[in-house]
């Protein structure tokens, strides 16, 4: 299965005619469009159908997908003993084999409502009454997605045989096995209800988008089920109040978000709140919106096309940071986007203050198949190497420059005066070329990494934030802070150590995996 590649559609920051109708009525004034929202915030039935469909559909493409390569992989001869491959397997996570979950043990670990929502009555049996027009919104919510689930597992499971099975016994059938790789739960539902609420079509979903969604949901895991277990309580009272807005204030300053862009989502809901009060579903699409708005704003308030270099000219990203943040992995796993993308790709080492951050440059650059133009000597002076780097990479017709630059925060003036002396040479050297100054902030930082990212913003004419480990133990919320407070778009998250964690930033998806339980 093809990686990340940026001239497909593997990534959902394009607009879909319904997105793009949200865009342009996105304004928080505009009234929450239900368009949008995956189906389980009580959706009605049909559309919760419609998704059920979709999903099916999606998993039996990836699956015959899935078939088909392992019927090209088994024609090829064997090259790898099972040890051995084992083996390689570890060394590349994202195919690290999963559990194949049968669907009782899925049930066994599918957390019921109750374990969801430890506020919650744990009287409410949602499954159990799932008619019951008294449950509160989101216990339907939860219970339909249950539902649909426990019919996804049964029926996509259990789907058509593929041609191969029928001709043996009739059992043959009933033995399908669902996809080695892939376990079919609540997170899989959940990631085809945000790519099939973008427009996309179930035929052209694939395991890496779902995985690195599920991934994404499952770092901001703990977040979102604080968020939403408290939003639901406060909202779940009727009408939003002033009281309960303060509640959302106090919620948003503990996931990171920073008083600034607290204010903004506070003020924006006051100002809805005095036209009329919101029922709850509506309540949490509003402020789904207000969020996505913000992160969009940096943008120009409407989505753009994906941040993509621009072919058959020399685009030259300097990659800045504190150490630690992420710098080195970040520019590995750009290169190696570029490289699977049809650029022509070069890292220039420009970090020459550490000699072992130039050897862990050449490490990436193996890894991603991207040579590294790097000054052997001790304490080589940045601005040569990224001269250097260029004169390279204009030999080569190079499409994509990657440079890696200093991070110390020790000295902000050196820092200062070396960043200055990069843009100075690239301007002399290169004065044609696209030029972006990406800041690489570990979002596990939280609002220290805001005190960073201010810092950089005023020595590095920054145009753009790559937000990293937002697979560990970051709340999430400095993804706001950064937009409201720099006014600086997020251009891509990363989310995990291995080569292919790292894509695009997509509002829509960051939003869905804070805020939907
Ligand atoms: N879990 C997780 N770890 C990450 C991610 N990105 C980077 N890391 C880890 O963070 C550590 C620092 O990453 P580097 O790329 O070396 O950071 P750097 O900014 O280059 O720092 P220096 O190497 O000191 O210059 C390494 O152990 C990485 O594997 C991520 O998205 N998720």
């Amino acid at each position: 299965m093809a990686p990340f590649n940026w001239f497909n559609r593997q990534h959902s920051d394009q607009p879909s005619a319904e997105e793009e109708t949200v865009s342009s009525a996105s304004s928080p004034e505009a009234t929450a469009p239900a368009v949008t929202e995956p189906v389980s915030e009580a959706a009605p039935p049909a559309v919760a159908q419609d998704q059920l469909a979709w999903a099916k559909a999606a998993y039996e493409n990836i699956r015959k997908r899935k078939q088909a390569e392992q019927a090209d992989a088994s024609s090829e001869p064997a090259i790898e003993s099972s040890s051995e491959a084992a083996e390689s397997s570890k060394d590349t996570p994202d195919s690290a084999p999963v559990e194949v979950v049968e669907p009782a043990a899925i049930e066994a670990t599918e957390p019921t409502v109750g374990e969801l929502d430890p506020q919650l009555d744990p009287q409410l049996d949602p499954i159990a009454d799932v008619a019951s027009s008294q449950l509160p919104f989101w216990a339907k919510a939860e219970a339909d997605r249950l539902e649909r689930l426990e019919r996804l597992r049964t029926e996509a499971i259990a789907a058509e045989p593929e041609p191969s099975a029928t001709t043996e016994s009739p059992t043959a059938a009933a033995e399908v096995e669902p996809i080695p790789d892939f376990v079919l739960d609540e997170a899989f539902l959940w990631s085809t209800e945000v790519l099939a609420a973008q427009g996309r079509r179930p035929d052209d979903v694939s395991i890496e988008e779902i995985t690195w969604l599920k991934r994404l949901r499952q770092g901001l895991d703990k977040t979102r089920r604080n968020l939403v277990n408290q939003l639901r309580a406060i909202v779940g009272q009727g009408p939003l109040n002033q009281d309960a807005v303060l509640e959302i204030e106090s919620l948003l300053l503990q996931a990171d978000v920073g008083i600034e862009a607290t204010d903004h989502i506070i003020e924006s809901l006051q100002s809805r709140l005095r036209q009329e009060a919101l029922p709850p579903a509506e309540a949490i699409a509003y402020l789904k919106q207000i969020l996505r708005d913000m992160l969009d704003r940096p943008l120009g308030g409407s989505h753009t096309l994906s941040f993509v270099p621009e072919k058959d000219k020399l685009n030259i990203w300097l990659i800045t940071g504190v150490n630690g943040a992420g710098k080195t992995t970040t520019i590995g796993k750009l290169a190696h986007i570029a490289n699977k993308s049809g650029y022509r790709c070069l890292i220039a080492a420009a970090d020459t203050f550490r000699a072992a951050a130039v050897q862990q440059v050449k490490v990436w650059g193996d890894r991603s198949q991207v040579e590294v133009i790097a000054n052997p000597g001790k304490n080589t002076d940045p601005a040569a190497v990224v001269f250097d780097g260029i004169a390279a990479a204009q030999s080569r017709n190079t499409e994509l420059l990657l440079v890696d630059t200093a991070g110390r925060l020790q000295n902000k003036k050196n820092l200062m005066e070396e960043l200055s002396k990069i843009r100075r040479i690239i301007d002399k050297k290169a004065p044609d070329a696209n030029v972006e100054s990406l800041l690489v902030l570990d979002a596990t930082l939280g609002q220290n990494g805001l005190r960073q990212a201010e810092v950089f913003s005023e020595v590095a004419k920054l145009s753009g934030v790559v937000l990293t480990k937002l697979d560990g133990t970051a709340k999430g919320g400095i993804a706001l802070a950064v937009v409201q407070q720099l006014g600086l778009p997020i251009r891509f998250i990363g989310a995990g150590e291995g080569i292919e964690d790292l894509r695009p930033f997509s509002s829509y998806e960051f939003v869905e995996a804070l805020l939907s339980g």
